[in-house]
């Protein structure tokens, strides 16, 4: 069945969807911005993290270097301040032998094995070598040793030989000189000699994190440059050999020996962004440079930031996605839901259409075409089909309606008013024709939604014939109501309306109206002579001969009761009333009833009242009405009198005998 292609429009509001993207937007935005603030000060907390966790490192590593530089001063000042071996040293100096050597070899012994350092030596106060753990020896302090030398015993302290590279040593040495006297006099000094390779750069290499670019540099002044005392991490350079020009710039261990210090942004010696931490190593030449690149310690922080935005966002979507899944599902059995319901309705339609003979339709007015269900292509006798054509309507409109149907349809249109209206048709099946019922309603035809009419249609053949059947049944009732129902001529009520409508007629035309009242004679007389069964019939032929001699239009004979009649005579004067009651008499004679009983010659007569009026405005009607019967009455009351069978007219004298010729002719 092609349902109708009823357009269902929904007409969004613009403003609405501008409001709700301008919410969208707004939140959008306001969501950014969120965004954009927490991460700033994520990055910054991150920031303050990593400068933190550089600086404890820095400070760790820096207590270390002093506290090893301290240890090597205050080893060396607890030997200076040993009387013991003042003495021994001095009784070795005054008779030089194997046994009074050992007190002091075996001294020197103890701090290679026992205090970490990687040689000591007694030298005498003009710098020769004398002395070793091993045993004699022979040589000279090279020449910041014997600066140092000279310093201690001047000074009577020891005196530390920064880091530096000897020939006699594969390795950059720190050493420091302690000064022995014996009293006043000068004895000579040990020097004790530390392998900065095993005991110093430890001591900045480790770093209790598994950073790829982590690296603490310890560097110092040299003349107008700097030198890099500890190894580099990234450069195979021997320590103190790498050598660099204070160049004003980003470098940050330039700027860390220019006097910098605490969290220095820059570049190092690879030309890598670093975050660096710069600290003084206190007692000494050294600034201490731990430092990070920029790239490992933010980059990698910033990615991991954006991996949990970039999973926040995940999981955002994810939700939006979940939710939309669950709106459109939602939207979805609300939409199968209404589809349920709407078959449901359709099917419920369907039957009512059919219960009812009923069917709908939709009128493309541009297209002309009508969209119908499929009981209204059964109404009209179409096949199933998806529309039916203007044309086909209107030929299948009875020619006699045709012109009428279109008209009301053109109507409608121009008014946009509902239409309902009944025509036929002549049905495309069978050539039935058929009687329809349409209601329909045209839309306003506005550019967006075209001129449309929608509607039903019923076939109400049926019903219209049952009208028509029930319209025939109450005419004959009313005609039966108006009918005496023993004589079949008509009746008081019928009489009664028929002078109201003639009077009003002889009053508006200024014409004449005449009432003949008849009585059958001696009718008593024929019932008890013949019997009630053969008066009625009796009654009946004497009423059919009466209603018989009355021919012209409007006039009316009536049984009046009994064996009483009336006859009503339009147009009428008193002369054409009383030759009309002749020929009344007459019909009656011809009739040849028998009435042995009768003195008036053996058959049955009727006597006739004979009256006239003009009806006038200045009379009241109905009085003037009653005044015509009675005076009729009256005139057949004087018949009776005269003899019956006769005829009397009112105001004048009774009168026997045959009709007058003038009667004979009307
Ligand atoms: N059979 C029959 N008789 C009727 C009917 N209606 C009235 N009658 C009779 O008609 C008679 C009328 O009698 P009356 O009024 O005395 O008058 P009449 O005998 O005809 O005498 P006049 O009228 O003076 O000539 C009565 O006997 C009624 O019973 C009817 O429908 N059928």
């Amino acid at each position: 069945m092609p349902a109708p292609a009823v357009p269902t429009r929904l007409r969004a509001h613009r403003w609405a969807w501008w409001l709700l993207a301008g919410l969208v937007l707004g939140l959008l935005l306001s969501m950014a911005w969120g965004a954009r603030s927490v991460y700033q000060q994520r990055e910054q907390r991150y920031h303050h993290q990593i400068e933190g966790g550089l600086r404890a490192i820095s400070l760790l590593q820096v207590r270390n270097v002093a506290d090893w530089r301290r240890q090597h001063i205050a080893d060396a000042a607890a030997l200076t301040d040993d009387g013991l071996f003042a003495q021994a040293a001095a009784r070795w100096h005054a008779a030089p032998s194997e046994a009074l050597q050992e007190p002091l070899r075996e001294r020197l012994r103890s701090f290679v094995e026992h205090g970490g350092y990687s040689a000591a030596f007694w030298v005498d106060a003009r710098g020769a070598l004398r002395l070793g753990p091993q045993g004699a020896l022979q040589g000279t302090l090279a020449p910041p040793e014997q600066q140092a030398l000279r310093q201690a015993l001047a000074q009577a302290e020891p005196v530390a030989v920064e880091l530096h590279r000897d020939a006699a040593f594969a390795f950059a040495i720190f050493g420091v000189l302690a000064p022995v006297f014996d009293g006043d006099t000068p004895l000579g000094a040990v020097w004790l000699v530390s392998d900065a390779r095993t005991q110093l750069f430890p001591q900045v290499e480790t770093w209790p994190s598994a950073s790829r670019s982590a690296e603490s540099l310890l560097v110092q002044r040299d003349g107008d440059g700097l030198v890099y005392v500890s190894p580099l991490r990234h450069r195979s350079d021997a320590p103190l050999s790498l050598r660099q020009a204070i160049v004003p710039g980003r470098d940050v261990v330039v700027q860390a020996v220019a006097g910098a210090r605490g969290v220095v942004y820059g570049s190092d010696y690879r030309g890598q962004e670093v975050l660096a931490l710069v600290s003084a190593v206190p007692d000494s030449p050294w600034v201490l440079v731990s430092k990070l690149d920029v790239d490992e310690a933010f980059v990698e922080a910033q990615r991991g930031e954006w991996l949990a935005l970039a999973l926040l966002a995940s999981l955002a979507l994810l939700s939006g996605g979940c939710a939309a899944a669950a709106w459109q599902w939602r939207a979805w059995r609300r939409e199968r839901g209404l589809k349920l319901a709407l078959e449901r309705n359709m099917r419920w339609l369907d039957s009512a259409q059919k219960a009812a003979s009923a069917g709908y339709f939709a009128y493309d007015a541009e297209h002309q075409k009508f969209f119908m269900s499929s009981m209204a292509h059964a109404i009209f006798g179409l096949p199933p089909q998806e529309y039916m054509t203007l044309q086909q309507w209107m030929d299948m409109v009875h020619p006699e309606d045709r012109a009428h149907v279109l008209q009301v349809h053109a109507d409608a249109i121009a008014a946009r008013t509902p239409l309902g209206m009944q025509y036929r048709i002549v049905r495309a099946s069978d050539s039935a024709q058929r009687w329809l019922q349409v209601w329909g309603e045209y839309g306003d035809g506005t550019d967006a939604d075209p001129l449309r009419m929608t509607g039903t249609v019923q076939d109400i053949t049926e019903r219209k014939q049952a009208e028509q059947q029930l319209a025939r049944y109450r005419d004959a009732l009313e005609e039966r109501v108006r009918l005496d129902p023993m004589t079949q001529v008509a009746n008081r009520l019928a009489l009664g309306e028929a002078m109201q409508r003639e009077w009003e007629q002889a009053r508006l035309r200024g014409m004449p109206l005449a009432l003949l009242m008849i009585d059958v004679d001696y009718f008593k007389a024929y019932n008890d002579h013949y019997g009630h069964v053969a008066g009625d019939r009796c009654l009946q032929r004497v009423a059919h001969a009466l209603a018989g001699a009355v021919q012209r239009a409007g006039e009316v004979a009536a049984r009046y009761g009994g064996e009483e009649f009336a006859v009503l005579l339009p147009d009428s004067d008193e002369l054409r009333a009383v030759a009309v009651a002749h020929r009344l008499r007459e019909a009656v004679r011809e009739l040849a009833l028998e009435h042995q009983a009768s003195p008036c010659g053996a058959q049955v007569t009727i006597s006739v009242g004979v009256a006239c009026v003009r009806p006038a405005d200045s009379q009241p009607q109905e009085h003037a009405q009653t005044t015509l019967f009675q005076q009729a009455d009256e005139a057949l009351y004087r018949a009776k009198q005269a003899g019956r069978d006769r005829v009397a007219l009112y105001g004048a004298d009774v009168q026997a005998g045959p009709p007058p010729e003038a009667a004979q002719q009307g």
